[in-house]
């Protein structure tokens, strides 16, 4: 108390407003300045605790240090290049790094060589046509899903796939929804031959109309691009010949033909449909006669018809006149028009088919004298709505995918015929496979 009495006054000077401000900046100053040298000790123990590059102060230094930005080193290696250039002796060292470029180079052209891997689905996988495409995909690394049905597909023709690491069978009918995940989708499930999609038309339509949309919506669900299977069937008894894209057809809507051909015609409004609405990737083939290897002994169609019937020494049946005419394509040159229009940026409709053009009288004479037995050729009555020319123009599948079919009638033939000889020497003592469970098991549904 004597101390405030005596001082008191004396002190009043510290307590004015000016001095309170200068007293507290500098009071804040202090403790600033004790924080921030708290925190960089903290910084430099933290970058020293996570190694040589932990901090970039530590990674800076290092890189100034390395001697790649040496001053003496780039002179050296400066010198070493102008030596080269100027066709001088190569030192050791240069052509050691030399032979690292060369060898860098050939690796980054086999990695631009190398197809990209897909997880393609191909529906009727186990099918005639699809068991060749699920050959080639898996030659080419691919890992490929086979969903089928088997009413026309077979187990046979896809199990030497069993068992691989990239294969996958579902046996499942897309007439209900299917969820699986997969990038590109070759959609050909469908009876293909006359006699099987006749036999049960309103299978025929539900599997290429709600077989197709389950399919559009898988592709949407996932963002696969998705390949249509179409058919040269789309230009029902042409008018045009040969028939280019551009032809919109003759159909019969209500002929015994039109579950197929008409079914196959939604097929495409569906995909274009999608496309517009969706935004999804589609790609239409539009695929003209085709033989080979793994057709059903029982699949109707004239290739297997005739060559069954020249092996077995009976009468080849042409239906009708036979003055009608076909285009044959081996199945390797569709399957390879499949991919190609698949993993091009084209979206309508292209043809893919063989320009070869033959009357089926002379296609009868033609598989009678490759197998070399005399049989007789005879004409049944003609078939309802069948088509009386089919020639396909490829000139669009030519020039936007470099694609055109490269197998000669006769080398296909033959190793069709082969493939028959084959069936029939493993058919031979075994009636029960002779039999037709596809067509029981369509008709059942
Ligand atoms: O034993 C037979 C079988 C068929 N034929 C005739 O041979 C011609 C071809 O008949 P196919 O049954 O092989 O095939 P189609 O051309 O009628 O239909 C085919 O068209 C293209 C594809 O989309 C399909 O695979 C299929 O529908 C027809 O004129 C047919 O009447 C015979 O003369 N004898």
């Amino acid at each position: 108390m004597v101390f405030l009495r005596t001082y008191g006054k004396k002190l009043k000077w510290l307590f004015n407003a000016p001095v309170m401000i200068l007293l507290s900046v500098a009071f804040c100053f202090a403790v600033l300045k004790w924080h921030g040298g708290a925190d960089s000790a903290w910084l430099n123990d933290y970058s020293n605790s996570l190694g040589a590059d932990g901090g970039f102060s530590v990674s800076a230094k290092r890189i100034e240090e390395t001697p790649f930005f040496d001053e003496k080193s780039n002179l050296l290696f400066e010198e070493k290049s102008k030596n080269f250039k100027e066709g001088n002796k190569i030192e050791p060292d240069v052509a050691e790094i030399l032979d690292k470029i060369n060898h860098l180079e050939k690796k980054i052209k086999n990695l631009e060589a190398r197809t990209v891997k897909t997880y393609p689905d191909i529906t009727g996988g186990a099918g005639f046509v699809g068991s060749h495409l699920v050959d080639r995909l898996l030659l080419e690394g691919h890992e490929v899903m086979v969903v089928d049905n088997f009413f026309t597909g077979r187990k046979r023709n896809v199990e030497h796939w069993i068992g691989h690491e990239n294969f996958e069978l579902i046996n499942h009918d897309i007439v209900n929804p299917i969820f699986i995940e997969v990038d590109q989708i070759y959609h050909l499930a469908s009876p293909a031959s006359p006699p099987h999609y006749m036999y049960n038309p309103v299978k025929t339509i539900k599997t290429n109309t709600v077989g197709t949309i389950n399919i559009l919506g898988l592709a949407k669900r996932v963002g696969a691009r998705v390949l249509i299977a179409s058919t040269s069937e789309v230009y029902g008894d042409p008018e045009i010949h040969p028939q280019p894209e551009s032809y919109w057809g003759h159909v019969n809507p209500i002929g015994p033909r039109a579950c197929y051909d008409e079914a196959k015609r939604v097929a495409e409004t569906l995909a274009y449909a999608y496309e517009k609405q969706e935004n999804i990737e589609v790609r239409v083939a539009r695929i003209f006669n085709t033989y080979g290897p793994r057709m059903h002994m029982d699949d109707g169609r004239v290739v297997s018809n005739f060559v069954l019937q020249a092996l077995q020494g009976k009468d080849i049946t042409v239906y009708g006149h036979g003055k009608q005419t076909r285009s044959f394509q081996y199945v390797t040159d569709l399957v390879d028009g499949l991919i190609r229009l698949m993993n091009s940026n084209h979206s309508l409709p292209v043809n893919l088919g063989n320009p070869d053009e033959h009357t089926i009288d002379e296609f009868a004479i033609i598989i009678n004298n490759l197998v070399n037995k005399n049989s007789k050729i005879v004409h049944k009555p003609a078939v309802e709505d069948d088509p009386q020319k089919r020639k396909p123009d490829i000139t669009k599948a030519k020039n936007i995918l470099g694609w055109e079919p490269k197998v000669l009638l006769k080398i296909g033939l033959e190793e069709t015929i082969k493939y028959f000889r084959g069936e029939l020497q493993r058919t031979k003592h075994t009636e029960r496979n002779v039999q037709k469970p596809t067509l029981h098991s369509i008709n059942e549904i």
